[in-house]
């Protein structure tokens, strides 16, 4: 997968420079990064989180509402140990590789174990394709009550690097002790499910009364059970992919990973509307198309097996794809100019900052944003009245002299500053320019201001004189009026 997404941002890259060769590296580098990023939003939450929280999970999820500053984007504790750990028992012990036909290369399936550390197989092993089809095709491993993470996982996991096989179960809660997690219970209650005194308690998330008595035997009671071991062993919600517990605290997240971001995608100041409509267009399945070796078919969700779509596999040119015409620069309509042919650089700048980035709340910003640490930091004379790392044209920024970071940021507000005196001398001789063609109509209207000449002229052609009056129809009566000319005045 980081190969393909790899290949998708230079693959973006090369089409932006192509449509804008004004472009300079890193203006087409930073661009392709913004795309691929709302790429990915855009498929992790559309696509792939319904089917891992359900619909229900969806609801508690909530529509986009905009940026809010005062939500913390950052990862919780409980998240990245335990919770987002989920994954791993999704994960087959085997990696099918299939051709074009989906039927296995001859080399045939890879287990685990042999995957990690070879990446020369990728080079000799048939490439990305191969083990793409495996995962888009194949179904994700079934947890059971028998068996939650794979062998693979459990006793043979990186043998190939280390003298002893590893345990990522055992590490995954030797970790959450690590980090010092509060137990299975304790999180329970800070989800609103009821804390369960006894292991029956949990007979509505754990169905399989074996595992209960299981854990019953291992941690004697409920308040002991380890959150990742507790969490994974909850059967799936309908429509999800995981038990109650972890839905909380992954629905919990994904908001604020999404509303504490001043770049989620759909935050009106980071894309323009048309631009935006384009990013929804984009699928996993187009991008694997896109940057696959030969990908010809895929099914359409890639999340859902093949069996359970209509049609089962799509032709890849059939699948929407993002139109990056939406990312020219020439195209932008200069409504104050009536500009012919191309805008050039400065209003490039100028259309993106004309809309203003939101500022991240002060007490959640990084304390190197802050006014007064920056300018503690900054062994000069600089006087900075605002966050120096923020965008924007309306920030006001004196520097006289000062560091390194000081100087950049006082160069592009100048070039900016620069940017817009240029567009209002522009401005003001077009200006110029209209009121001399003001004028001469106005002579010409004056010159014309004959009696002969008042007249009016119906859509279809129909010369009308002054005050005539005409009923085109049983219901419309018209008469022509010509105003004089001084209304130019
Ligand atoms: C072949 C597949 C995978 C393997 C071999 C694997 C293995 C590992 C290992 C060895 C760690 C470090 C554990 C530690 O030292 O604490 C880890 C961490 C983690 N894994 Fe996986 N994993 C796999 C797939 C997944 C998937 C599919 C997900 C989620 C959907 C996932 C989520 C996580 C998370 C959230 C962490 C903690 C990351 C952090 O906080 O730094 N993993 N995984």
């Amino acid at each position: 997968m980081h190969t393909i997404w790899m290949r998708e941002h230079n693959r973006l890259a090369s089409e932006l420079r192509q449509i804008n060769p004004i472009w300079d590296g890193e203006t087409i580098y930073q661009e392709a990064r913004k795309i691929v990023g709302a790429e990915m939003q855009h498929i992790t939450y559309t696509h792939w989180l319904p089917s891992i929280i359900g619909p229900t999970g969806m609801n508690m999820l909530g529509s986009y509402q905009g940026y809010n500053p005062m939500v913390d984007a950052s990862i919780s504790n409980v998240f990245a140990t335990a919770a987002f750990r989920f994954g791993h028992s999704l994960i087959n012990p085997v990696l099918q590789r299939l051709n074009y036909n989906f039927t296995s290369i001859s080399e045939g399936p890879l287990p685990l174990h042999k995957a990690f550390f070879s990446p020369w197989r990728l080079v000799e092993e048939g490439g990305v394709d191969p083990l793409m089809r495996g995962l888009f095709s194949v179904p994700a491993k079934l947890k059971t009550p028998h068996q939650t993470l794979n062998s693979e996982l459990t006793e043979r996991l990186f043998e190939v690097a280390h003298e002893v096989a590893l345990d990522l179960a055992a590490i995954n809660i030797q970790r959450g002790r690590d980090h010092g997690l509060p137990g299975y219970n304790a999180y329970r209650k800070a989800c609103d499910l009821r804390e369960a005194e006894t292991f029956d308690d949990l007979q509505y998330e754990i169905r399989n009364e074996k595992l209960r008595e299981k854990l019953k035997h291992l941690y004697g009671h409920p308040g002991n059970v380890d959150v990742w071991v507790g969490g994974i062993l909850e059967d799936p919600v309908p429509g999800g992919k995981i038990g109650p517990l972890f839905r909380c605290i992954l629905v919990e997240q994904f908001r604020r990973l999404r509303d504490g971001d001043r770049f989620w995608y759909e935050n009106p100041s980071v894309f323009k509307p048309e631009q935006l409509t384009q990013i929804k267009q984009s699928s996993l399945a187009r991008v694997i198309c896109d940057n696959g070796d030969n990908i010809t078919e895929i099914n359409q969700d890639v999340f859902v097996l093949p069996k359970h779509q209509n049609p089962q596999l799509v032709k890849c040119q059939t699948l929407p794809a993002i139109n990056l015409r939406f990312w020219t620069e020439c195209c932008h309509v200069n409504i104050f100019m009536n500009i012919r042919g191309c805008v050039d650089e400065r209003f490039k700048s100028l259309s993106r900052s004309l809309v203003g980035r939101q500022r991240r709340a002060i007490n959640y910003s990084y304390p190197s944003d802050r006014h007064s640490s920056f300018a503690e930091q900054s062994n000069s004379n600089a006087t900075i009245n605002s966050n120096p790392r923020l965008d924007g044209i309306n920030e006001d920024l004196e520097v006289q002299g000062g560091t390194e970071d000081s100087m950049h940021f006082s160069d592009v507000y100048e070039e900016r500053i620069e940017g817009l005196e240029r567009m209002l001398e522009d401005f003001k001789k077009e200006m110029r320019q209209l009121k001399r063609k003001v004028k001469k109509l106005e002579q010409h209207c004056k010159i014309g201001d004959t009696s002969k000449s008042k007249s009016c002229v119906e859509e279809n052609g129909t010369l009308r004189r002054n005050e005539e009056t005409w009923s085109p129809d049983e219901c419309t009566q018209c008469s022509c009026k010509v105003l004089a000319c001084d209304f130019l005045e």
